[in-house]
């Protein structure tokens, strides 16, 4: 069985040296003990170690670097990610593409550093795609509705329903989130509802005015 996992991306959306973070991060701490509910969050990469040290709760990278320790100036090593806190990693958000050689790569560093990953997509095919190449999830998050404030469960249930099916089908093991617009507790029981086991999310729980009673909401359906 499956456990439901949301994953809250702050994105670059938090100015500061850290303490919104830790703010959000509270809120996740503290709804997810309310709930039961594993609730993780990807911090800007100067931030993981500030969150992860002071709240008890999954910290993700936003991206790493297939890289190894040396002569790679401006790259997230993964060691480093790891030696912060972090216990896993998105790889390939919309906001931050790579090939698929790399993505590719970047889950055999993360992998080898045993940190989670998450790789996210934009449609099926490339759900298809990524499942092959093995990462603890796939994330399907359509660009267009990032953002947007309308839910992918409700919006794009189809893209929701054939990842899952497609990623079944090329690898059982890889577990599926979808996320875009997701910020309601309608839309993480939706999105349930369609195969997934969580969602990836953002803007509305990092934007709203109180994002604790924001996240209270998201999982208040569940
Ligand atoms: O990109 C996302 C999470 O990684 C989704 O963003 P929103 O929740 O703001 O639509």
């Amino acid at each position: 069985m499956s456990s439901t996992l949301i994953v809250l991306n702050l994105k670059t959306y938090l100015e500061g040296t850290g303490e919104g973070a830790v703010k959000v991060a509270q809120a996740c701490k503290e709804v997810a003990d309310d709930s039961g509910i594993e609730i993780g969050v990807a911090p800007q990469f100067c931030d993981i170690y500030r969150v992860a040290s002071q709240v008890d709760l999954p910290v993700y990278a936003q991206s790493l670097d297939p890289v190894g320790a040396g002569s790679f100036t401006g790259h997230a090593f993964v060691q480093s990610i790891k030696d912060a806190g972090a216990v896993g990693t998105l790889i390939n958000h919309s906001e931050c593409r790579l090939t698929l050689a790399n993505i590719d790569a970047s889950i055999t560093t993360a992998r080898n550093a045993a940190l989670k990953t998450i790789v996210c997509t934009n449609n099926v095919a490339t759900s298809a795609a990524a499942a092959a190449l093995g990462p603890d999830y796939v994330a399907v998050e359509p660009p267009e509705l990032i953002g947007s404030g309308i839910p992918v469960s409700k919006a794009d249930p189809g893209v929701v329903t054939g990842s899952v099916d497609a990623v079944k089908r090329i690898n059982p093991a890889v577990q599926v989130l979808c996320g875009a617009g997701i910020s309601k507790g309608e839309d993480l029981a939706a999105a349930l509802e369609l195969g997934s086991v969580g969602v990836l999310l953002a803007s509305g729980i990092v934007k709203a005015a109180d994002p604790k009673a924001a996240l209270e909401d998201l999982v208040s359906k569940v």
